[in-house]
């Protein structure tokens, strides 16, 4: 396969085939005319490709159009790449390494300095240079065990989801991106995801939280009812779907407000930040479960230079010399010098070396250097290098993204 088979698909036949190729990648059949009436709008110009083989589509990517925040609170360019897949009879055959290459190049085109993914396996992407760079956990709450909670501060009120996407939107937008790892979630979203997000093709429940400053938040949740089967009760789940706080008295006003909706025995969220300190709302900190940990976001830096550039580094007095390693994108390959004060491209030798996905890795603060050292997945050059980007590298928060795509 070669890069000249692959093409741009902008047209809404090439489109909906390539939908339905990958569909069928993850096993499911072709969206119906109902659904594929709103899924056609997300394919914007040029950003959905197509490898031909035979005469015909065997392989597509696309990409969305966002924005990433990065330590220190910049906002950067970035392309969420969504519905890979190659046809199973030619699978193995460098098809995703060829439209990879495309893409890759195309990104940087666009001048984004960089892409994520959420990855189906985890041994696909580090070859193209994407590492998980932030993770998130499922958590349930035995509502029996719960113990004291603290008093509310605002006012939660319930909305219809059809009449609250905007003011979610509003909300979202004053939230998001903020904390490293967040992004802009693009138009067209909110009617793409929003069903799929929570879990359901009902509508979501809404609540939205106002203070002294207005509204602050909101939570998405849903509720499996449960029942009463063959003499036994099944007790009702509510199932949190997409909960954004802008202060933290929004924060424990909302979880306040699902943890206090009657008949539910369990509440669960499946996407949440792993410093949510929910343990410390309850009384009782073992009615939280940590039921998984997994890997969120797969990050890509595009433009490294540019990457580096526009985060920030913690006021100490000192610096260290990165070897960046970029088999798709060899403009960034180089030695930088990293400082309290930014970052330079430098011809000293680097003392710590580490491909591209390590760096994205370490870059939203979700991986250390010195853990990175101990797994031996960064080449150590100088024994003192590892702490020394760590103490640089340091962040406040820990990176999350919380929008699926
Ligand atoms: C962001 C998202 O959309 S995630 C969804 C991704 N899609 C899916 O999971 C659908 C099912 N899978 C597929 O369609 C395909 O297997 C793909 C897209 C994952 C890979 O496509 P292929 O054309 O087979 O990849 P390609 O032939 O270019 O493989 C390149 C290398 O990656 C390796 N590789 C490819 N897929 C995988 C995998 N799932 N696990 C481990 N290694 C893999 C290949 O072995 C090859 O290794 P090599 O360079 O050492 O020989």
């Amino acid at each position: 396969m070669t890069t000249h088979d692959i093409r741009v698909l902008d047209d809404e036949s090439d489109h909906r085939a390539a939908h339905t190729l990958f569909r069928r990648t993850l096993h499911r059949g072709p969206a119906p005319d109902g659904p594929w009436a709103f899924l056609r709008d997300a394919y914007e110009p040029g950003r959905a490709l197509g490898a031909y083989g035979d005469g015909g589509l065997v392989g597509t990517v696309q990409s969305f159009p966002s924005s990433l925040a990065v330590p220190g609170g910049a906002v950067v360019p970035m392309s969420a790449v969504s519905r890979v897949g190659v046809r199973a009879d030619w699978t193995r055959r460098g098809v995703l390494t060829a439209l990879q290459r495309v893409q890759l190049r195309s990104f940087r085109e666009r001048g984004d300095v960089a892409a994520t993914l959420r990855a189906s396996e985890a041994g696909i992407y580090g070859r193209y240079g994407y590492g998980v760079a932030s993770r998130f956990r499922k958590v349930t709450i035995d509502r029996l065990r719960m113990g004291a909670l603290p008093k509310p501060t605002g006012r939660v009120r319930s909305v219809s989801a059809a009449d609250g996407t905007d003011v979610l939107r509003e909300i979202f937008e004053q939230v998001s991106p903020v904390r490293p790892g967040t992004i802009g979630r693009w138009p067209g979203w909110w009617a793409q995801n929003y069903a799929r997000v929570v879990g359901t093709d009902e509508e979501p429940q809404v609540a939205v939280r106002s203070g002294e400053s207005g509204d602050d938040g909101y939570v998405a949740y849903v509720v499996d009812s449960g029942g009463h089967d063959d003499g036994e009760d099944r007790p009702a789940t509510l199932t949190v779907a997409d909960l954004w706080a802008r202060t933290p008295e929004a924060w424990v006003d909302l979880w306040l407000f699902v943890l206090g909706v009657d008949l539910v025995r369990t509440v669960t969220a499946a996407d949440r930040p792993v410093d949510e300190p929910l343990e410390w709302l309850v009384g009782d900190r073992r009615a939280v479960r940590t039921v998984d940990v997994v890997d969120e976001t797969w990050l890509r830096l595009v433009d490294v230079p540019e990457a580096l550039a526009r985060r920030t580094y913690a006021p100490v007095d000192d610096t260290v010399v990165l070897g960046v390693r970029d088999a798709f994108l060899p403009e960034n390959d180089g030695a930088y010098v990293v400082g309290r004060s930014g970052v330079e491209r430098t011809s000293a030798a680097p003392e710590l070396v580490l491909d591209v996905d390590r760096l994205g890795s370490v870059y939203l603060g979700d991986l250390s250097f010195a853990d990175a050292a101990a797994a031996r997945r960064v080449e150590v050059v100088d024994p003192t290098a590892p702490a020394r980007a760590d103490r640089l590298f340091a962040t406040a928060e820990v990176p999350w993204c919380g929008t699926f795509f």
